[in-house]
């Protein structure tokens, strides 16, 4: 495959574009030389922009095409997304398929990166029939950031004018929290599928709030006590049976589900949320097309975590309802030191991998995480294949749920407040010292930390950090749950640091809106992060992120610069928030250090940081004009299995 690039895919490695232009061809860049490669993109583009933007002018194209100065440039570009370093990373055309809307007025020529929010509310160009396939989507069930993302991101695209439905499992764990689902009804369309060795009958429920089909796989093994993964015992040993069905599942549900009369057929995009959901491209190609059905279909992989994987032993794959022959996509051999015994082959079956290697475009959640993921220290073993895909693997930073987060809104929190008026803010912190049993002390720094805890998140420096963290007059909070070693290790920093530490050991999402209110300083030392979400909340409530220099992290907290002139006639300097490099304990402390007393010192520097991270744009608006941007392309190319 490697030795014959489609043409498109030629195009991006010779000149480091990020987009599939033209019409694939199997010509090798050895058969036509680059300059002819650009002569044919643009007769290509020449094409669609006749057909799609005569009468209109004014707009992008005709300025693109009056701007053109050589051959290559005249009047082939809708628009073009020049990045950091003044490169082109991506051009805008008409898709070769999806379908053109009626009201096409609107001519989103630019990137949507390059525009101002108001100009996104218009409604896409082309509509899409779109299928997120998760394992989590909020408020139905959420143990992190997947479960934000899908809960949010679906409504923003059906806002836009697509056809959005996201299919997760009707998880039921016998608690007030199964409430959630009463909203959805039971379809009364029971189908079979084949995997592990026998016929699955699955139900569906469906709800349509906001403009989307929310649709929930039933079946037993998604009813039972814990959260979603596991319980107090551990993981569920099932997983892959679990995911393996939803998976299954959400290829049938398209075909035979007539939501609102109609079913969304064949000709669909499905966003497949990491390893839960990865075996859906692989069914496309080898369960389905082989049968021309979703030959018209693309899928894109959405990669949140690439530390999971959903890897298991070899043995399983005939599980799987897959045909023999598709092994090789999904098998893996961990590396001999990673092996058991001498005689241990280290052959295993891998989800993510096989979605890599089978799906048309693959996106991360920050551009940043996009390049981390092909380096050995950031792809989990997965490295080299993704260098290889290189080429369709793009990076868009999460947006947040804006109706959740708004601190002029926020249901959960004592006092409303704005970057207009932040007096409330002050009022949160003192009612949330109140709550947690601490020293009402408005002029003390209070820090927070909030999420998992896992070795992702750091923890295990701030374990190590917390004496002499304590050693300063501060405050400080952490709320979460995982690892039931640091869930100890924080019960007893509340015991040897009662009149400054309080660690809250629990998911509780109104808590969480509390102490990123509350506090004055969001700590995050995640040792990868490949968008997070806490910093971006943190920023839109005034509280000033202090996080590793890293993925998604890094890509959105500008680090405080006292010395350059105020960007916004608040406070001097410029910035956010501190990043802090290498991941040691030491840079930590530096940053926090420059943080504390930064907030005692030096009042006008601190509210310019405050109002900086305020009027920062991450909404779901912008990041969803760039999803619509990545589909378009996948539309483009061929199915690339
Ligand atoms: N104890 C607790 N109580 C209440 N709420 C809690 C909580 N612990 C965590 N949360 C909430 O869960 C979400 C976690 O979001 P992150 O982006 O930090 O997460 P996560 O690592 O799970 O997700 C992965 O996917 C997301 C989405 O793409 C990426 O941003 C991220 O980098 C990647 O690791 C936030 O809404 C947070 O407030």
């Amino acid at each position: 495959m490697m030795e014959s690039l489609e043409l498109s895919r030629v195009l991006l490695l010779t000149s480091s574009l990020s987009l599939s232009l033209i019409p694939p061809t199997t010509k090798t860049i050895r058969q036509l030389g680059f300059r002819s490669l650009v002569k044919k993109a643009n007769k290509y583009a020449n094409l669609r922009l006749t057909r799609s933007f005569s009468g209109h002018t004014g707009n992008g194209a005709a300025h693109a095409a009056s701007q053109g100065k050589g051959e290559d440039e005249m009047g082939l570009l809708l628009a073009r997304e020049i990045d950091e370093f003044g490169s082109i990373v991506g051009f805008n055309l008409i898709p070769g398929s999806g379908k053109i809307t009626e009201d096409a007025t609107s001519n989103e020529v630019e990137v949507p990166e390059a525009r101002g929010v108001e100009e996104h509310k218009v409604q896409a160009r082309v509509s899409y029939s779109i299928v997120f396939v998760t394992a989590e989507a909020a408020p139905y069930s959420k143990t992190g950031g997947l479960g934000d993302v899908c809960g949010s991101l679906p409504i923003a695209l059906a806002a836009r004018g697509h056809r959005v439905m996201v299919i997760s499992p009707r998880y039921i764990h016998g608690t007030p929290e199964d409430k959630k689902f009463s909203g959805a009804v039971d379809l009364d369309c029971r189908i079979k599928l084949y995997c592990f060795g026998a016929v699955q009958e699955v139900g569906f429920f469906h709800e349509f709030r906001d403009g989307v089909d929310w649709i929930f796989v039933d079946h037993p093994s998604f009813h039972r006590p814990g959260n979603l993964y596991g319980d107090k015992f551990g993981t569920f040993g099932d997983n892959q049976f679990r995911f393996t069905l939803l998976s299954h599942a959400a290829c049938e549900a398209p075909l035979v589900l007539p939501l609102g009369g109609y079913t969304y057929g064949d000709k669909c995009l499905f966003l497949v949320n990491d390893w839960h959901a990865g075996l859906v491209p692989i069914l496309l190609a080898a369960k389905y097309r082989p049968h021309g059905v979703y030959k018209d279909a693309r899928s894109i992989l959405v990669i949140h975590n690439i530390a999971h994987q959903g890897v298991e032993p070899a043995i399983t794959y005939s599980n799987l309802g897959l045909p023999p022959e598709w092994y090789g996509a999904l098998e893996w051999v961990f590396p001999n030191w990673a092996r058991m015994h001498a005689l241990d082959t280290g052959e295993a079956v891998n989800f993510l991998k096989g979605a890599i290697v089978t799906v048309d475009r693959i996106l991360t959640v920050s551009k940043g995480y996009s390049w981390e993921i092909t380096t050995s220290e950031g792809g989990y073993g997965l490295h080299e294949l993704l260098s290889s895909r290189k080429s369709v693997l793009n990076g868009i930073t999460n947006g947040i749920d804006e109706n959740e987060w708004d601190p002029s809104t926020d249901k959960h929190i004592a006092y409303n407040y704005s970057a207009d008026d932040l007096s409330g803010k002050v009022k949160c912190k003192i009612s949330l010292q109140k709550e947690l049993g601490l020293a009402e002390r408005p002029e003390c720094p209070m820090i927070g930390f909030i999420g998992r805890l896992d070795y992702q998140k750091g923890i295990d420096l701030i374990r190590m950090a917390i004496p002499e963290i304590m050693e300063n007059d501060v405050q400080f909070v952490m709320l979460g749950s995982g690892n039931p070693e640091f869930e100890d290790w924080m019960r007893a920093t509340e015991s040897t640091y009662r009149d400054k530490f309080r660690g809250w050991v629990g998911f509780n999402v109104p808590v969480s809106h509390k102490i990123t209110a509350g506090c004055d300083i969001l700590l995050m030392p995640s040792t990868f992060e490949p968008c997070g979400l806490n910093q971006l909340y943190a920023m839109r409530y005034g509280t000033v992120p202090v996080v590793h220099e890293t993925g998604g992290l890094r890509d959105t907290v500008q680090n405080f610069n006292p010395y350059a002139e105020g960007t916004n006639g608040e406070g001097e300097g410029e910035g956010t928030g501190w990043t802090f490099s290498p991941l040691t304990k030491e840079s930590m402390l530096v940053a926090l250090g420059y943080a504390i007393r930064t907030y005692n010192e030096y009042k006008s520097s601190w509210k310019g940081l405050m109002k900086r991270g305020m009027a920062k744009d991450y909404t779901w608006v912008n990041a969803a004009t760039q999803y619509e941007q990545v589909i378009e392309w996948a539309f483009m190319d061929p199915p690339y299995c």
